[in-house]
């Protein structure tokens, strides 16, 4: 008797030792498992520097069994933040385009002022016409959208006869306006469907911002009020996962990922099925967009889609595109959208381009809707794209 006494008491000793060595040698990262291949790890939120003692909402607590490893207890922050736990305030996206307005600096002096001092001439000769289709052209909004809104300011002003320059302005802002798609359904899925969070792939070339997008996607959801869960599917860069953890901690978003080199599937999967416990609105992937070949790019896209649907729909396809490259932009998006079904386009980078017509050529030759602008480095610099304030901000 005595000696199971003593026996229960070592055992006792030894797991309170255990738990105490766990979470002094650092709270900030929990195992999920020990697969060589997947190593997924879970990052929890660690305190930044004090700040605003406001805190974004932060998920319910969660069990993690890892693949196909018994299930194994994760502790996740708790709801009320404690002492020294807190986090940045991201503002809402409502409005945000707005406020950016003069981020798009570049395309207003070249596109909008350009346009406006033409329209100012006292009468339009053919050589000013001429200027405007050309002005439009450099901005990249495409040769169908250029002769559309050319003809249609013509017929415009001929109707006016002496148009003043507050109307000629308004005119040029309809027109902008009409060519961006104002019809478009820009909304992102990220809602929870059917008692399951909403899951968001982020796919798009390596340098392309998608890393950064991620980043800002999740502060804006926490912005807007949401719980999120990052998955950093992006296993070619060790770096890459690094950046998105703590894009995560500074809002107390929880972050996994895997070893470098490992299946992003995996990733994936782990980081939905902990959205999926954790009862989270969204959960976030990055993917990997540096791959050798279109067919493996494809498959493993293709995987991760699959893979991720055994826990819950994908609720929304982004394809991030990087609008200073133009052209070359648009051919490398057709390899993704073969690959998976994108449901929208993020364009990054807007604050670098005299070109903002980019939007419209992207929407056109790709028959996808941008639904967020990048317009800076700034951690709240993405904003929901709305075509008469996207219009209204380039014409200045
Ligand atoms: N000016 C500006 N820079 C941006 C914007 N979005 C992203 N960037 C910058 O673009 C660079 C590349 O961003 P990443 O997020 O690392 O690109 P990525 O596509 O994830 O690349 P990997 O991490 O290699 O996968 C970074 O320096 C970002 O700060 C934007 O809207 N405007």
């Amino acid at each position: 008797m005595e000696f199971v006494l003593i026996a229960i008491a070592i055992l006792v000793v030894g797991l309170v030792a255990g738990i105490g060595l766990l979470v002094s040698a650092g709270r900030r990262t929990t195992r999920l498992d020990d697969d060589a291949v997947a190593g997924t790890t879970l990052t929890r939120p660690r305190p930044p520097a004090p700040q605003a003692p406001e805190s974004p909402p932060t998920p319910h607590g969660s069990t993690a069994s890892g693949l196909g490893l018994p299930p194994e207890t994760v502790e996740l922050p708790p709801a009320e933040p404690e002492p020294g736990l807190v986090f940045d305030t991201p503002p809402p996206s409502a409005g945000r385009l707005v406020r950016l307005r003069s981020r798009l600096a570049r395309s207003q002096s070249s596109l909008g002022r350009g346009l406006l001092t033409v329209l100012a001439r006292e009468k339009l000769t053919e050589d000013d016409w001429e200027e405007i289709e050309e002005t439009l052209l450099a901005a990249d909004i495409g040769i169908g959208a250029t002769t559309r809104i050319v003809e249609r300011l013509r017929t415009q002003s001929m109707v006016l006869a002496t148009a003043s320059g507050t109307e000629l302005r308004d005119l040029l802002v309809s027109e902008l306006t009409g060519v961006l798609g104002p019809d478009l359904d820009r909304t992102l899925g990220t809602e929870r469907r059917d008692g399951r969070p909403g899951v968001v792939l982020v796919v798009g070339v390596n340098g392309a911002g998608k890393t950064t997008t991620v980043g800002k996607i999740a502060r804006a959801l926490v912005g807007d009020g949401k719980s999120v869960i990052l998955g950093a599917a992006d296993t070619f860069r060790a770096a890459a996962a690094d950046q998105l953890e703590t894009w995560g901690e500074r809002v107390g978003v929880l972050t996994v990922r895997g070893r470098e080199g490992g299946d992003p599937a995996s990733v994936a999967f782990e980081a939905v099925r902990t959205g999926v416990e954790a009862e989270v609105d969204t959960v976030v992937v990055d993917t990997a967009g540096r791959l050798h070949t279109k067919s493996g790019l494809m498959d493993e896209l293709g995987k991760v889609k699959r893979v991720v649907e055994k826990q819950a729909p994908v609720t929304e396809v982004l394809l991030v595109l990087d609008a200073t490259t133009g052209q070359n932009g648009v051919v490398q998006a057709r390899v993704f959208t073969e690959a998976v079904e994108v449901t929208g386009v993020v364009l990054t980078k807007l604050d670098g381009t005299a070109k903002g017509g980019i939007v419209v050529r992207v929407q056109q030759e790709l028959g996808i809707p941008v639904k967020l602008v990048g317009l800076g480095e700034g951690a709240d610099d993405l904003a929901p794209f709305e075509p008469k304030a996207f219009a209204e901000a380039i014409v200045g």
